[in-house]
């Protein structure tokens, strides 16, 4: 259905691209994986027709193609999905996919049935129980993804490449995604799945693609798939998940809550984090766990209760007296929340420490060989891959502009580091040093909060582990106590209760 001869791609001196082929064919779902700046993302614009290749061909249905624009790609039956891809949140499911498409006419006027016939003929085959009558803003996270993918299959998408589309989704969600793919290829569409999570390449994907540094350095059938093979020919090593005392009782506590209500934590909540922990906050987005952090950090009003910090009494009002408390955050939306994409690596590691890096104390002269020696000690902790420190943010992979907002409090002590989503996007060998890093700072006797819809790394990284559903925390599982079966089951009440 879509074969890619030869693909070559430069930026300057990078090669995002090095002579790959690939092919995919109906009914099949393909795995493309490769570290961050492997060229994965270079490879999807090129087949969306975003980016023109410098070389190579793309053949679809038997036909050369030349796409000049996404247009072009779109009439030729490809549909990129991408997670965060924009629904109108006020139209329901119907509207959503006749968006930028002719709607059916009958006596001149728009015929609403037609719609609704031709999007549940294709609801009923991959996603039956799927709301089309509902705003989209009411539907889970999940089902908005199956509208996304109701959407392309509606209006004649052949071809799907679907980028991180369960990045943002918690385990059991993502089973359910995976169904409605299962039901897809069964009607012969073609997939190309790109993620992260290696698991699931290696549990629903028919055949996987490695990329490395540009090229294809590995093909693996379906016998062959598994974790470690995969991360082997990404250029990793698989790590053992290593175990840990439990922190000890008599640590101090360095944050204490009680009752607090803000944003969408409408329920109160209290928590206290002793030094050397590390607390997850596991849920949905949009569960208050996000809302927690952001009161810590001064960005959300806190509307009832209080927080304690090392015994004072703590009420931020901005991100500035949250850092002169020695309070930490790293955002989840690189793209709004955290970089300035026009501006270069070095600024945009030392932004939130300009003022440690004056020549002289006090005056505004920039010490530019320590913000340039700071930035390299930074990346060199997080494995990020850059060509110079002088780039802009923006140029670099996706995974690696995560790396560099992470970068930023990587070597710098924090009382409290409060992070959301911190590998979202991260590939699995940075993903395992980012965690090394988290837990290293925790060592340090510092109290850390990592918001997470990732069960996985809800479960590798915190000493205690709380489940946020519907603005409340409904369950708190000691480590010893909490297991993939505890966590989901906490989840999954909420299906019931809504
Ligand atoms: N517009 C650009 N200008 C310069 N270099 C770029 C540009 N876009 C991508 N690159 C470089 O091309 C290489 C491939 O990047 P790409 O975004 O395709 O990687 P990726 O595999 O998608 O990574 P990730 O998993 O982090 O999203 C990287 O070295 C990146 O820095």
């Amino acid at each position: 259905m879509l074969a890619l001869n030869g693909m070559t791609k430069r930026f300057g001196a990078t090669n995002a691209l090095e002579d790959v082929s690939l092919s995919l064919s109906g009914g099949e779902v393909l795995g493309l994986v490769g570290h961050n700046g492997a060229g994965k993302s270079t490879l999807i614009k090129i087949i969306a027709g975003a980016q023109a290749a410098d070389s190579g061909t793309i053949v679809v249905n038997g036909t050369p193609v030349h796409f000049h624009s996404p247009h072009d790609a779109y009439a030729a039956g490809i549909r990129v999905i991408h997670q965060d891809a924009p629904l109108v949140p006020s139209f329901d499911t119907i509207d959503n996919c006749f968006l930028g498409r002719p709607y059916p006419k009958r006596a001149g006027r728009i015929d609403r049935k037609a719609m609704r016939e031709a999007i549940a003929r294709h609801a009923r085959e991959i996603a039956p129980d799927l709301k089309l009558d509902v705003p989209v803003a009411f539907l889970p996270p999940a089902e908005k993804q199956f509208v996304r993918l109701l959407k392309a299959v509606s209006d004649e998408g052949r071809i799907l490449v679907l980028d991180e589309p369960t990045a943002a989704l918690p385990a059991e969600d993502a089973h359910k995604f995976f169904a409605v793919i299962e039901r897809m290829r069964a009607r012969g569409t073609a997939i190309i799945l790109v993620s992260h999570r290696l698991d699931e390449i290696a549990e629903f994907c028919d055949r996987a693609v490695v990329l490395r540094d540009g090229r294809v350095v590995e093909e693996l059938p379906k016998s062959e798939l598994d974790v470690a093979r995969l991360v082997t020919a990404m250029g990793g090593t698989h790590a053992a998940n290593e175990d840990r005392p439990p922190v000890a009782a008599s640590a101090p506590r360095i944050l204490e809550i009680e009752g607090l209500v803000t944003g969408e934590l409408r329920t109160p909540a209290s928590l206290a984090v002793r030094a050397g922990e590390v607390v997850a906050l596991y849920g949905l987005s949009g569960s208050g766990r996000s809302s927690l952090l952001q009161a810590l950090w001064g960005a959300a009003p806190i509307e009832d209760g209080s927080i304690r910090l090392e015994g004072a009494a703590y009420r931020p009002r901005s991100p500035r007296d949250a850092v002169q408390a020695a309070v930490s955050y790293v955002p989840a939306d690189r793209h709004r929340t955290g970089l300035f994409g026009s501006l270069d690596l070095v600024f945009n590691k030392t932004l939130p420490l300009l003022s440690s890096y004056r020549r002289v104390p006090g005056l505004p002269i920039p010490d530019t060989k320590a913000e340039r020696s700071a930035f390299l000690v930074a990346a060199e902790r997080v494995s990020m891959a850059f060509r110079s420190p002088g780039q802009l943010a923006r140029t670099l992979s996706g995974g690696n502009q995560q790396k560099l907002i992470f970068s930023r409090w990587a070597n710098r002590h924090s009382r409290v580091m409060l992070l959301d989503e911190p590998t979202e996007g991260v590939d699995v060998m940075a993903k395992q040093t980012i965690k090394e890093i988290i837990r290293a700072i925790a060592a340090d006797g510092n109290a850390v909060l990592v918001s997470t819809s990732d069960r996985d790394e809800a479960l590798e990284l915190g000493d205690r582990v709380l489940v946020f559903r519907d603005g409340a925390v409904v369950a708190t599982f000691e480590r010893a106590q909490a297991s993939p079966e505890a966590l989901s089951t906490a989840a999954q009440a909420k299906a019931k209760a809504s």
